[in-house]
């Protein structure tokens, strides 16, 4: 059975609207931000060590007494010049980088350890969320037995069976060796996938903002810079939000067709394809897909080349790239936005300009899903 038709851990009908602003000074550091956030998905904190992602999240839970704000979601105000909620008393799951989870007890014993004094929990919460992790097989383990993935999808469960109205994720994968983070991804967008709760994640892991996110705030030295949706952030044309220093697009779309023979799937673009490597997909399955802008180029006709997409597009938008011979060319296909890196001698020979229709060629194998 899907475990999407079973769980209902915040129907979608009591979907809220954040709104926060704090200020906080800790030492050397200024924390000041004013932020509207979406009522569900994940809205990622980026931003380089020490800018104050943390921080921020630790203000939404309460537990900086100085910090100045307010802080509501939905017609819950939990912080304001009159208010400051304790935070025991604010309905969050907190999710950290290491799960801390009593060794001595097993995972169902902890569990149940976690929702005993929280106020709006219940055991009915408690199975949806060990169904949502997966963890079933689990309960009657020690924890000290766990990997660090199974720990970490007990943390989540956890802080799920609270029955959050929001959910706090710090690092949750930092501590996890890549194997590990790929066991615990699609458990990630399954929670994010079946909650209709606003969740705040903090990470400077370019592939899981890549993977994950839905919004993303980027921030430094306190401030926030930017705070928009992923694929806006993406194709920003001024200021491109760049993962691990790249330019790229995220793409969404269903798995349409399968070439076993070669091991490629084919998902849908609006009304274009592109194919893909074959990671078990079935036909149907939900993809996103990241492409580094070095991995696609402009054409103005078809060549033969061992490009696998060849994609229609529309140039919107050409801007200065990093160095003075490059340009950042921003090409539309349906809905989506391509950022693409091009020297600009070869957009000139090509004969391309803003408005120009243009082909867009992919390499497959550039694709990661
Ligand atoms: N108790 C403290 N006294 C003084 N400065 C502090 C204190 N706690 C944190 N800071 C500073 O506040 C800033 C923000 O820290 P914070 O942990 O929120 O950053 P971050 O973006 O989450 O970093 P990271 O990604 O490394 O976890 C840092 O410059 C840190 O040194």
């Amino acid at each position: 059975m899907d475990p999407a038709s079973t769980v209902c851990i915040r129907s979608r009908e009591e979907a809220v609207i954040v709104e926060l602003a704090y200020r906080l000074s800790k030492g050397r550091f200024n924390l000041n931000v004013a932020l509207k956030l979406p009522e569900t998905g994940i809205t990622v904190l980026y931003g380089h060590s020490g800018c104050g992602k943390t921080t921020l999240l630790r203000c939404v839970a309460g537990l900086e007494k100085e910090a100045a704000g307010y802080f509501s979601i939905g017609d819950e105000v939990w912080d304001s010049p009159k208010t400051k909620l304790k935070p025991h008393k604010r309905a969050i799951g907190y999710v950290f980088q290491e799960p801390s989870l009593f060794s001595h007890l097993s995972v169902k014993d902890n569990l149940l350890y976690g929702i005993k004094r929280a106020v709006h929990a219940s055991k009915q919460n408690l199975d949806e969320a060990i169904s949502v992790l997966g963890i079933e097989h689990l309960l009657e383990q020690k924890t000290v037995a766990l990997s660090g993935g199974e720990a970490q999808r007990v943390g989540i469960a956890r802080a799920l069976a609270l029955n959050p109205k929001i959910l706090l994720f710090d690092e949750p994968l930092a501590s996890l060796d890549d194997d590990r983070k790929r066991e615990i991804l699609p458990f990630l967008k399954r929670v994010k996938r079946q909650l209709s709760i606003p969740m705040l994640y903090v990470t400077h892991a370019a592939p899981e903002v890549a993977m994950l996110a839905d919004h993303v705030v980027v921030m430094h030295e306190g401030s926030v810079v930017s705070s928009d949706s992923l694929s806006a952030s993406l194709s920003n044309e001024m200021l491109p939000l760049r993962l691990n220093d790249e330019i790229s697009t995220v793409l969404s779309g269903k798995v349409i067709k399968i070439d076993k023979q070669w091991h490629l799937a084919c998902m849908s673009i609006g009304d274009q394809a592109l194919w893909i490597p074959n990671n078990s997909f079935k036909i149907g399955n939900q993809v996103r897909v990241q492409v580094f802008g070095k991995d696609v180029s402009l054409a103005n006709s078809v060549s033969k080349n061992s490009f696998q997409n060849v994609l229609n597009a529309q140039i919107v938008a050409i801007n200065e790239g990093e160095h003075p011979s490059q340009v950042i060319v921003k090409a539309t296909v349906g809905e989506n936005a391509f950022m693409v890196s091009v020297t600009k001698r070869a957009l000139a020979n090509l004969g391309l300009g803003v408005g120009s229709r243009a082909l867009l060629q992919v390499k497959s194998v550039a694709i990661h899903s």
